[in-house]
């Protein structure tokens, strides 16, 4: 398929291959995704969504066997060239999980971490601040102002999970990476994070990967359909749900397999 580009790419990716061992999972795949809009990746299970959101941020260097081939690049800078620093890039480029994985710290301190490591604050106050401010943009700081030295694990799913989000936005990301995030929430949670989604558009590139296509039409712009490792159509998510342009997208979408 030939790249769809846009004029101020966040994150460009160039002819992208990924391999467990010798199974190819993604083939040649070629796109680019801006700040101004929320990206979202749907096509039937095992098509390789999960695969190639890791590769945004490298979390497939974890997996053994794992292997990229083809550039992404972050405002223009090759993640995979040597030079990267891997944690500073995951810093940039933030993640949540389909099941919330909140550390088993207090609410505080699950947000503090990340700026801890990275020395973004020069002292408690500042720290406090950035704290409060990740949790106030995640939606949750009214909930758990008054209770931040409780454990982080011990709130319900959805607000973990908005925990999740508050400690991937206080390191200042530029981009979240969304890999079904609402699977394990019931609908009024799932509510609240496609709230917090639309709230944080435009404040970071965000891409949520999910299963559930009315999710896909209620909280992104641009839409990735893929199948079976290869990227068979990307464009504006009104577009892809109402005239896409391929069988195999309407296929899909119409319910016909997936
Ligand atoms: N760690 C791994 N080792 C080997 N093969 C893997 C690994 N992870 C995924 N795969 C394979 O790569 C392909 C793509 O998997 P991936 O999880 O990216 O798909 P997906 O579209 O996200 O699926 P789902 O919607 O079910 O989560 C599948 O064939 C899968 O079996």
């Amino acid at each position: 398929m030939v790249a769809e580009t846009t004029a101020n790419p966040k994150i460009s990716t160039r002819n992208v291959n990924v391999y467990y061992g010798e199974k190819k999972a993604i083939d040649n795949v070629s796109i680019d995704v801006d700040m101004d809009n929320v990206t979202a990746f749907i096509g039937p299970s095992g098509c390789g969504k999960s695969t190639f959101l890791r590769s945004l941020n490298r979390m497939n260097d974890t997996i053994v066997g794992a292997r990229v081939e083809g550039n992404i690049f972050l405002d223009g800078q090759d993640i995979y060239a040597s030079s990267m620093d891997v944690v500073q890039l995951r810093a940039r480029v933030g993640m949540v999980f389909q099941k919330p994985n909140p550390f088993p710290k207090s609410i505080y301190d699950n947000v503090a971490y990340g700026p801890r490591i990275h020395g973004l604050a020069a002292g408690k106050a500042e720290l406090d601040q950035i704290v409060e401010s990740a949790l106030t943009r995640a939606g949750l700081w009214g909930e758990v102002k008054d209770r931040l030295s409780d454990s982080g694990t011990a709130l319900s799913g959805g607000q973990q999970q908005r925990l999740c989000i508050a400690r991937a936005i206080a390191v200042d990301p530029e981009v979240i990476l969304m890999d079904e995030p609402c699977s394990a929430l019931d609908p009024i949670a799932t509510a609240r994070i496609e709230e917090l989604i639309h709230d944080l558009r435009g404040k970071y590139a965000i891409i949520i990967v999910t299963h559930n296509m009315q999710q896909a039409a209620r909280v992104s712009q641009r839409t990735a359909f893929f199948h079976l490792g290869n990227l068979i159509e990307f464009g504006e998510t009104s577009e892809i749900f109402t005239n896409p342009r391929e069988d195999r997208t309407k296929d899909y979408i119409t319910g016909r397999y997936g």
